[in-house]
């Protein structure tokens, strides 16, 4: 089973370099001023260059203008763009044609309907995030370490592209994955050890249990 593995949030080297020898497939980088995890865009350049090539780099903003995603682009030249905030279609097919990059459009989820809102965007967003609502009065429009009801990802159409997120951590990414079979799955808080500080040791139990759990996974497949 091949799954895609994304850590966002990184600001420093230790937790991009640990992310990236550990497995990650992505690292993201926050550009979104009321964050804990924000980055200025060149020292996100300087971090991702680090590890360029062997994991992508993802921007993750948040109903950018133009203007803020021109500098993320130039100073970080980013894989992929998270589009983690109400952008509508049109907004995704004019970023994704200016830019030339392709976009992982963002959505909240707490019930089963909050799934039918990418239907405008199939076609469109090159893949889909999940993450759950934020919680009352945050700030935050995701890393806010709360998940969602999985259970509500199996009304989702088996060919969609997504990533799950939203509260994972190295005590919930197993069952996350056997009640969804997500085909990515992304962590912030989950392996942070306050607001916008990556723990390493955190970072090495998340990917312990993801391994641990693609071999319970692989085993029972086996056994069917
Ligand atoms: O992490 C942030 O601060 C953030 C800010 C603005 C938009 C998205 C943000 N993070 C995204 O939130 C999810 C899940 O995070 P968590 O694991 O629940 O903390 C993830 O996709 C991040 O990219």
């Amino acid at each position: 089973m091949t799954l895609d593995i994304k850590i966002c949030g990184l600001k420093t080297e230790e937790a991009v370099d640990r992310a990236v020898a550990l497995g990650a497939t992505h690292v993201g980088f926050i550009f979104f001023a009321k964050s804990p995890r924000n980055v200025d865009p060149a020292d996100a350049g300087r971090l991702a260059d680090r590890v360029r090539g062997k994991a992508r780099i993802v921007a993750v903003t948040v109903d950018a203008d133009n203007d803020d995603l021109d500098e993320i682009v130039a100073l970080l030249s980013p894989d992929i763009l998270q589009l983690h905030g109400g952008e509508s279609p049109e907004r995704v097919l004019t970023v994704k044609a200016v830019y030339g990059l392709p976009a992982m459009k963002a959505f909240s989820v707490r019930e089963a309907d909050d799934l039918k809102k990418i239907e405008p965007y199939l076609g469109i967003a090159d893949r889909f995030l999940f993450d759950a609502k934020p919680p009352a009065g945050s700030e935050l429009p995701g890393g806010n370490g709360v998940a969602f009801d999985w259970r509500l990802m199996h009304s989702l159409d088996g060919g969609v592209d997504y990533m799950l997120s939203g509260g994972l951590n190295r005590d919930n990414v197993a069952e996350a994955l056997a009640v969804t079979g997500a085909p990515g799955i992304d962590v912030s808080s989950g392996v942070e050890s306050r607001p916008g500080v990556k723990d390493l040791g955190l970072m090495d139990d998340f990917f312990a249990a993801v391994r641990t759990a693609q071999g319970d996974i692989a085993h029972a497949r086996r056994g069917m």
